[in-house]
């Protein structure tokens, strides 16, 4: 997907998920001008540069958008190591945080103590943002400007849908269903890869079977209007196997029940990350 301008962006942490939305960005047939924080990623390419450290950072460089993906337990520190690199260069920007849990309340009083009150953007991406098939969640405070929300907004768009939350609370559901969300499906192809290998099919087999199916499942998703439910039930002939399979995912302690505790342990898990 295209980006409307090119913004100046600094990526502070480049892991997992850092990593997949610089992917997406360069990606972009217009991507923006990035530089990378992160001592632990060094390739760097014409289109971005990386850092080592916030006091690496050009003095000729003033983000539009400091964009924070590293773990929440030292977004504190990583802040304040931008204050003293950027000094005034900071209050240009508005910061967008991709961590789970930590609050615009707290973001604001961490850039705050770093000399600059900036506004606070957030979203929950997830990592199939690296091929441009991500979804996020995205809350904009109300201090962010018309312009800092429709760029974020862009560029979360550049690797993926967008669903725009007017509840910072409702970000820890969304980081329980979509931010997490890729990692149920991923332990769903492991244990149908498992099962298949079981009884009796080779893993190369059984592997492209799962994964093929996931897609595909997906793929009807993503392109018919049927509600899911609807979709299944297309499957599941009366008396026949899916109908036996479903009879043990679908008894009230198996799935319907697991799901739920699930995603109710990762919205509270979201809620304590928030310090
Ligand atoms: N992995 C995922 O699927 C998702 C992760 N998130 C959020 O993204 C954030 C990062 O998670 P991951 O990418 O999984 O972690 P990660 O551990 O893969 O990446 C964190 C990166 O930050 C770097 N880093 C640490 N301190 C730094 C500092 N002071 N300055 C610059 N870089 C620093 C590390 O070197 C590392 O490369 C977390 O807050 C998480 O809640 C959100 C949605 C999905
Ligand atoms: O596991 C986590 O805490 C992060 C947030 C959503 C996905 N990964």
């Amino acid at each position: 997907m295209t980006l409307p301008s090119t913004p100046s962006i600094l990526l502070v942490g480049c892991g997992k998920l850092g990593g997949a939305l610089l992917d997406g960005w360069l990606a972009s047939p217009t991507p923006p001008h990035i530089i990378v924080v992160d001592r632990h990623r060094s390739s760097s390419d014409d289109t971005f540069s990386v850092v080592r450290a916030a006091s690496d950072i050009p003095s000729t460089f003033t983000p539009d958008i400091i964009v924070l993906a590293v773990k929440p337990a030292t977004a504190e520190d990583a802040i304040s190591a931008l204050g003293e690199s950027l000094g005034s260069r900071m209050k240009k920007a508005a910061l967008l945080s991709v961590m789970a849990g930590r609050t615009c309340a707290a973001l604001s009083d961490a850039t705050s103590k770093s000399g600059a009150t900036l506004p606070i953007l957030r979203a929950m991406p997830n990592t199939p943002s690296a091929i441009g098939a991500g979804i996020s969640g995205f809350y904009a405070s109300p201090q962010a400007t018309e312009e800092q929300t429709s760029l974020c907004h862009e560029l979360l768009f550049a690797v993926g849908d967008v669903v725009r939350v007017d509840s910072e609370e409702d970000l820890l559901a969304v980081t329980a269903v979509s931010g997490s969300g890729p990692a149920y499906v991923f332990l769903l192809a492991e244990l149908l890869e498992k099962a298949g290998e079981a009884h009796g099919l080779s893993q190369t087999t059984a592997r492209r079977l799962a994964r093929g199916t996931i897609y595909g499942a997906g793929r009807m998703l993503d392109d018919m209007p049927d509600d899911a439910a609807d979709l299944r039930k297309a499957v599941t002939s009366p008396n026949g196997t899916t109908a036996a399979a479903l009879n043990v995912l679908m008894a009230p302690d198996a799935w319907p029940s697991n799901i739920s505790k699930a995603i109710d342990a990762a919205t509270k898990r979201a809620d304590e990350l928030a310090g």
